[in-house]
């Protein structure tokens, strides 16, 4: 488990990052989602020995990270790092060789990554000649190289269209699997629906959410999504009704108690046809807006 402490820093008078604390656990997936400028970067420049921190600590497994044990960290910057007119294949050996692979060891680590990611058939080719998801495929594909102990990837998904989306989606899953722990940034968060175990919440330099993405949906309140065949708004007037959005005929509300639930429905169905009454679930991108609000 990767563990950030009290982690502050500035630029100038500018506190960037204050007293950030979270976890990133071994062979879960973590987003880490903020708006922009809100310091993920910056904390993840410190996680990797980049930038040092004013204050604070990261530790893995309770270890104090020093420049001895980062090297077995995988990061893709947000910056990429490769060479568009070099050949894939050589740049991929020369970083394996700057983290201490031997030249046949790279070589043939290097080929089963891209034969992986369903590249061996550009190995040759420059890597401004692949199209934007498979240069973002070789780009992970360069931070896997030496089988590190912790990836960290700074929106590795961005630009990608969906198929893109689905190959970098199970390349970070299969990863995490092996027990490592896997921190990237995004912001797509119907994306961290979907992918993420664990989430990470920052908004100006403070970390708003360090939960399992499980605990997160049920910490929001129930909702209910009604549709009836007329307007809805008449909801509004109703004891123990929150309403969330009406449009029309469709309604997000909460109740405050089940009873509630009950004559609502039987109000409802009183009133005309009841297309939809049912249990809506938060997804990720609900948690967050109600959290940075
Ligand atoms: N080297 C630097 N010198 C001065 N300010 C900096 C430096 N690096 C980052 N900052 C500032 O720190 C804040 C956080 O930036 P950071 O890049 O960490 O945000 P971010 O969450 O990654 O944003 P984005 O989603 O846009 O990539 C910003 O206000 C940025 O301008």
């Amino acid at each position: 488990m990767l563990e950030l402490h009290n982690v502050s820093r500035s630029f100038s008078d500018h506190q960037v990052l204050q007293d950030v604390s979270f976890t990133v656990p071994g062979g879960a997936l973590t987003g880490f989602v903020g708006a922009n400028g809100a310091g993920k970067t910056t904390t993840m420049r410190i996680i990797m020995g980049l930038l040092a921190a004013n204050t604070g600590a990261v530790t893995l497994n309770g270890v104090e990270l020093s420049s001895d044990t980062r090297p077995n960290f995988g990061y893709m910057p947000e910056e990429r790092g490769l060479y568009p007119k070099q050949p894939v294949i050589d740049q991929l050996v020369y970083l394996g060789q700057l983290h201490g692979l031997g030249r046949t060891t790279a070589r043939s680590r290097a080929m089963e990554l891209l034969s992986r990611f369903g590249l061996e058939n550009r190995a040759k080719a420059k890597l401004e000649s692949l199209s934007l998801g498979n240069q973002q495929r070789v780009q992970v594909a360069a931070s896997l190289l030496h089988e590190p102990d912790v990836l960290i990837l700074d929106e590795p998904f961005s630009g990608l269209d969906p198929i893109a989306v689905d190959a970098m989606s199970s390349i970070l899953r299969d990863y995490a699997s092996r027990g490592v722990p896997v921190l990237f940034s995004s912001h797509q968060l119907d994306l961290l629906d979907v992918l993420v175990d664990h989430l990470v919440i920052i908004q100006n330099g403070k970390i708003l959410a360090d939960s399992s993405a499980d605990d997160l949906r049920s910490s929001q309140a129930s909702r209910h999504r009604i549709s009836l065949g007329s307007d809805a708004g008449w909801l509004r007037n109703e004891p123990g009704v929150g309403v969330l959005d009406i449009s029309g005929p469709d309604a997000l509300v909460n109740f405050d108690s089940e009873t509630t639930a009950q004559r609502i429905l039987a109000r409802a169905m009183e009133r005309g046809s009841v297309t939809e009454f049912s249990i809506y679930r938060p997804s990720l991108a609900d948690v967050y807006r109600e959290i940075i609000r």
